[in-house]
């Protein structure tokens, strides 16, 4: 269990990144939902202690991180949102110096650990080729890949799917849920529908700040008979919540929030975990009437 309490980053320039956070998480995935800019990826680098945060601690089962970072750090894969990878280099050499650079000294202990994290990212037959001629699924992958090395407890990923076709990110989806049978894992997504796939619980967080933080599910369980949707065309009321519009086979529809039926060529449909976070967002902003 990763419990992180009243955690504030402040950046250099005054950027306000992260107030009063707090999450527990336990094992499995927490998927992390936000705007653009709203935190995530400072979140998961402060996780990953690869910046202290101003104020604020965080334990891993009971145990005080901050005392001892080099501790978390053998602990922790991170895979982060933006990352390159050396030219001219395979990827079974690049594992390696990842893996001595974690800290894994003993040849057969480090061998074995690339053998199976290939095996477990598919990127068996791929091992002498080089990363820097990888498609993007593979390169996640293998990015994946590096983040197992030295066997974590907890993995941080920062949008792992992002990019993928639909057939690498089914793919990826598989082996997140497999791998996220015995690990805490934190994956940070703008795909609300990645969230809705794979993550057991989700947290929210917007400028900075959790606003919500629960099972996925209960999420918008609680929106059940109050999302609305119908073609943007007819004339609406004014006091209706209007949570999204979209194209559907090129006909613009409305998503509404509401107690009651808004036109009479509305229906009622099942509410959605993008429902309820655009609601998040609206509250938030002052938006809601
Ligand atoms: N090194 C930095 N120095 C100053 N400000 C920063 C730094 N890194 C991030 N920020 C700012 O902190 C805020 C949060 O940024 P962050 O990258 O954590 O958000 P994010 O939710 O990951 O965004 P995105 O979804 O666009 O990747 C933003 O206002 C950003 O401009």
């Amino acid at each position: 269990m990763l419990n992180l309490r009243k955690i504030y980053k402040t950046y250099p320039d005054g950027t306000r990144a992260l107030k009063d956070v707090s999450l527990q998480i336990g094992t499995g995935i927490t998927g992390l939902l936000g705007p653009n800019g709203s935190g995530k990826s400072s979140l998961m680098r402060t996780i990953a202690t690869l910046q202290l945060p101003d104020s604020g601690d965080m334990l891993l089962d009971g145990q005080d991180v901050y005392q001892d970072p080099f501790l978390l750090r053998r602990l922790v894969g991170y895979l982060p949102q933006h990352f390159g990878v050396y030219s001219y280099i395979s990827c079974y050499a690049l594992l390696e110096h990842l893996a001595i650079l974690k800290g894994l000294n003993n040849k057969v202990q480090r061998r074995r650990q690339i053998d199976q994290v290939l095996d477990l990212t598919d990127l068996t037959g791929h091992a002498n080729r080089q990363p820097s001629h990888f498609s993007g699924g593979m390169l996640q992958r293998f990015g994946i890949a590096q983040a197992l090395l030295g066997e974590p407890k907890i993995l941080i990923l920062d949008e792992p799917a992002s990019g993928l076709d639909p057939a690498e990110r089914t793919r990826l989806h598989q082996l997140l849920h497999e791998i996220a049978q015995t690990r805490v894992v934190l994956l940070s997504t703008h795909i609300v529908e990645d969230i809705e796939h794979l993550s057991a619980h989700t947290a929210i967080l917007i400028n900075g700040e959790i606003v919500a933080h629960d099972h996925t599910l209960a999420l918008f369980r609680s929106l059940e008979g109050k999302i609305w949707q119908g073609p943007l065309s007819g004339s609406l009321p004014n006091d209706i919540q209007l949570l999204s519009q979209c194209l559907y086979y090129g006909e613009s529809m409305a998503r509404i929030f509401g107690e009651h039926c808004p036109a009479a060529d509305f229906e009622a449909v099942p509410p959605s975990l993008q429902d309820s976070y655009f609601l998040y967002l609206k509250k938030y902003r002052g938006e809601v009437v």
